[in-house]
């Protein structure tokens, strides 16, 4: 069996994404009055929209700190947040939804969720999303590694140079696979499952395109960075 080893480069590789990764939580008063204050539909609805756009300006951050995104063409790097921003921050929110919370508070959370305005059909594959992801017990590295590698997917929509994004995403994937053979040894296939679950985000990307459409039909407003990313109004 080959030793599997994380170079030093490797190693200073993830320092650099974990350190990003982890420098942008959500800020403790908004995750704070999500979990308290009786809040109505609408109030709950705001409150996403301003965590979801905060969500938006930390992904930028991160992404400018992913070694090699910013010698990317320009247009590829712009073309690469919008396609990917909508899974990175339900992959974020996966991992703060799975985060130990003190128990009662993901119950809360989740009701905060369910009771702002968001269509029923699409809670069930984003909570069961949120489980599938809780279940993993990922580490700060993987997840911060997995986020990356959802940035970096060369085949989004208008990227032209899906090569130089390729060579980056599997600089990613290799360290990740080295990370899951060293931290799960018991379990061969925890790599391939993490990858499986980059499979279900994607499915929730359609389900937010679905979202946005009845939002807008019942009037909902988003800021202007959240149109921008997600290409509405
Ligand atoms: C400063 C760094 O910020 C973070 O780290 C961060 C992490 C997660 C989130 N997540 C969310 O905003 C969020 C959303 C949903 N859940 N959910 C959530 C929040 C906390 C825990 C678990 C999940 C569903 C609907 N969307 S939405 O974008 O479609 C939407 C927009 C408007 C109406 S609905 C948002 C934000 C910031």
């Amino acid at each position: 069996k080959e030793k599997v080893e994380i170079t030093k480069e490797q190693q200073a590789l993830m320092r650099v994404i974990v350190e990003a990764y982890n420098r942008h939580q959500i800020p403790q008063d908004v995750a704070k009055k999500l979990l308290q204050e009786q809040y109505s539909a609408e109030e709950n609805f705001l409150l996403l929209t301003e965590m979801a756009t905060s969500q938006v300006q930390v992904l930028v951050e991160f992404t400018k700190n992913i070694p090699g995104f910013l010698s990317l063409d320009h247009e590829d790097q712009i073309a690469l947040l919008k396609g990917s921003a909508v899974e990175a921050m339900f992959l974020r929110s996966a991992q703060v939804f799975s985060r130990k919370m003190p128990n009662g508070h993901i119950e809360v959370l989740e009701e905060r969720i369910r009771k702002s305005g968001i269509s029923e059909e699409f809670m069930t594959p984003m909570f069961n999303f949120y489980r599938s992801i809780g279940e993993l017990h990922m580490v700060q590295e993987e997840q911060a590694l997995l986020t990356a590698i959802t940035i970096l997917t060369p085949d989004r929509p208008y990227v032209k140079d899906q090569q130089a994004v390729e060579r980056l995403q599997e600089q990613m994937l290799d360290v990740l696979r080295k990370l899951c053979t060293l931290q799960h040894p018991q379990e061969p296939q925890y790599f391939a499952r993490l990858l499986g679950r980059l499979t279900e985000l994607r499915t929730l990307n359609h389900y937010h395109a679905e979202m946005l459409t009845s939002w807008r039909m019942n009037d909902h407003k988003f800021t202007p960075l959240l149109c921008e990313i997600w290409d509405v109004q």
